[in-house]
């Protein structure tokens, strides 16, 4: 029976399915992987037992990903899985900071005892007039998963689109619309924009990449939408540009000690993900990933080590080598295969950054002493015996 322990609530509902041959535990000792969400795991002490963690999800900067890698720990996440729903959300606070919808809202509330408040509201109503997203400018930060789908919905809306992405992958900038104008620099991207939208993740690169002086080059009353994380922004640089009036508004998804008290501000509680479709989603890209890893070896899907798959585990044993990217480890490997006279008969090896995975089908199980000496190259930092 493979464990599992969970973190987070992964649906609303609760109902998180394995199947067959898994069972949850409480203690994260007992497991064998993590299925999580967005708990912090920087300073978290991860049992040895855990081989894998998935996390339901894109973000990963929760986790000490290239820590775990060293630990022979292979983090999942789940691309585009929540993609839609941030999508939509990010339409909506698009419409709600341009628009006086959610203040108009609250008027009629705090009016529900005025006997006359059909009349009233006519001539309220003039308080709450916006501007429409037709013909306005808007720049995309980030054109992955949610940010491509962001721009294409934007070109849909009769917005002029453009697109700041140095590190486009080919499957997003296929699925771009031709109207989203490509655009090489962030300020040229920021320069005279209505609209921006952050969609990147939180890494050493991005942290504060919209501070003062992306800020200033935006078209006057601006609208800043975040999304993303709260570190993609200088909180303090925002505040004073809402304070100025170069931004209008500011809707993020992140409640910090900062933007909760920032004036025309939406703060939403980290809900972007926030549909039962994404969180079914998210779970079953997650799961399956973590079956294939555990049952198989194969990895999907993780942001610390390769992609590779072999298919399902068929032959008499399959053995998984997780170990740095540093030259002559196949040879180190073949070698100890060789003294145990073991025949491969299959054997892949892929490698992504700094890690590497060596993965190979034998026709007979190995000597405990050659999973042992595997174990002993120096550079392998964890070896599975899958089967
Ligand atoms: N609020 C939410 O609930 C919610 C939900 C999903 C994702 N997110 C956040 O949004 C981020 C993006 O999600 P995604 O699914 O689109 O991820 P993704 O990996 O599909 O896309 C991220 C894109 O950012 C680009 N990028 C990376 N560094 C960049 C840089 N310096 N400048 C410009 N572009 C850069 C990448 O090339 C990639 O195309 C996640 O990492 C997460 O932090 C938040
Ligand atoms: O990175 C993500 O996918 C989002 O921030 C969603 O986070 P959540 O799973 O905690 O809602």
């Amino acid at each position: 029976m493979r464990k599992i322990k969970i973190i987070d609530d992964i649906t609303k509902d609760g109902s998180v399915e394995f199947g067959p041959g898994y069972e949850f535990v409480e203690e994260a000792q007992e497991a064998d992987a993590i299925l999580m969400r967005s708990t912090d795991l920087h300073g978290y002490d991860l049992p040895t037992s855990i081989r894998a963690i998935a996390r339901c999800g894109a973000g990963v900067n929760n986790i000490p990903v290239d820590d775990y890698a060293r630990r022979g720990v292979v983090v999942f996440n789940s691309p585009g899985a929540n993609a839609n729903a941030v999508k939509e959300m990010v339409l909506c606070m698009m419409i709600l900071s341009s628009r006086g919808v959610v203040q108009s809202m609250e008027w009629v509330r705090q009016n529900a005892d005025d006997p006359d408040i059909m009349v009233d509201a006519e001539k309220v109503k003039k308080a709450f007039v916006g501007q429409e997203l037709k013909d306005k400018r808007v720049g995309v930060i980030g054109l992955g998963n949610v940010g491509s789908k962001v721009a294409n919905a934007c070109v849909q809306l009769g917005m002029d689109v453009y697109g700041y992405d140095p590190f486009i992958s080919v499957e997003h900038a296929w699925e771009l619309s031709r109207d989203v104008q490509r655009v090489g620099t962030l300020e040229d991207l920021c320069r005279n924009c209505d609209y921006l939208t952050l969609h990147v993740p939180s890494k050493a690169d991005t942290v504060g990449m919209i501070g003062a002086d992306q800020l200033a080059l935006l078209a006057p009353g601006a609208i800043l939408i975040n999304f993303a994380r709260e570190t993609i922004v200088d909180e303090d640089a925002v505040s004073d540009a809402l304070h100025s009036g170069q931004l209008s508004w500011f809707s993020t998804d992140f409640a910090t000690p900062k933007t909760v008290l920032m004036p025309n501000t939406y703060v939403t509680t980290h809900s972007g993900a926030g549909t039962s479709e994404a969180e079914a989603n998210c779970a079953d890209m997650a799961i399956s990933e973590l079956k294939d890893y555990l049952e198989n070896g194969n990895i999907a899907h993780s942001v610390n080590y390769p992609a590779c798959s072999m298919g399902k585990a068929r032959a008499a044993s399959r053995i998984a080598c997780l170990h740095a990217n540093v030259p002559n480890m196949i040879g180190q490997i073949t070698a100890i295969l060789a003294k145990d006279n073991a025949n491969v008969q299959r054997m892949v090896n892929e490698s992504a950054g700094e890690n590497a995975y060596t993965m190979f089908d034998t026709d007979e199980h190995l000597e405990q002493s050659t999973i042992e000496a595997l174990k002993q190259i120096p550079a392998v930092y964890r070896v599975r015996v899958i089967k």
